[in-house]
């Protein structure tokens, strides 16, 4: 039996809500790039592009790492962003700039599996915002609309402790799968046993 306050959620359950999410995605026109908060948007991101593919064509997948301070000691991580998060991974600047035209003026979809206080996607926002910004600047390219999205597997429905821009909202540029109570979240990728885990999911209706 599931106890209460834990959700389960199944591989078969995130990929169908990748498909649902990537027609509402679509609609409002293709992404030209894909960005994983790495580890939990992973998954999603890879998944997500199947359904994203334009005329055969594969987006490419960039990934950064951002961790929540509290997880874990910092020593072994290049920068710390804040007080909270940890930058453990960031853009391949360099092979960015010789394909500058591959982010500069394009649609990025950033992709994490959950939202849950905001402060992870609230630094990835506005640090990948201020990369782009810099990269305008060094171009001479200030006057192009360089756009982002975000797509989560779950948005918490509880208060948050950082921001995103409420234009981000007002123009549909947020994607939530679903809105979720303020559970205990259980991912197949952290299962150790995967046969139970999709037997709880199943249960619950999370399949
Ligand atoms: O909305 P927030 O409160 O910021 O929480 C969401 C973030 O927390 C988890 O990452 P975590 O730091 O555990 O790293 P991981 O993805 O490598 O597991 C998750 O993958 C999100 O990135």
């Amino acid at each position: 039996m599931t106890s209460d306050d834990k959700m389960y959620i199944s591989y078969n359950n995130i990929h169908k809500l990748c498909k649902t999410t990537a027609s509402k995605i679509l609609s409002a026109g293709p992404v030209d790039v894909i960005i994983a908060i790495s580890g939990g948007g992973l998954i999603p991101s890879r998944i997500i592009r199947s359904f994203l593919k334009v005329n055969g064509k594969n987006i490419p997948i960039q990934a950064i790492g951002l961790s929540l301070y509290e997880n874990m000691g910092s020593e072994e991580y290049e920068e710390t962003i804040g007080k909270e998060v940890v930058r453990t991974q960031w853009l391949d600047l360099a092979t960015l700039e010789k394909k500058i035209d591959s982010i500069l003026g394009k649609r990025i979809l950033i992709v994490d599996e959950v939202d849950d206080t905001r402060t992870t996607l609230h630094y990835a926002l506005s640090e990948l915002e201020k990369e782009i910004e810099k990269q305008q600047e060094k171009t001479g390219r200030t006057n192009e609309k360089t756009e982002f999205s975000i797509f989560v597997l779950h948005n918490k429905t509880k208060p948050k402790k950082a921001d995103l821009p409420a234009d981000m909202f007002a123009e549909g540029r947020y994607y939530a799968a679903e809105e979720v109570p303020d559970k205990w979240l259980c991912y197949p990728w952290d299962a150790q046993d995967i046969d139970e885990h999709t037997k709880f999911a199943t249960e619950q209706g999370n399949i």
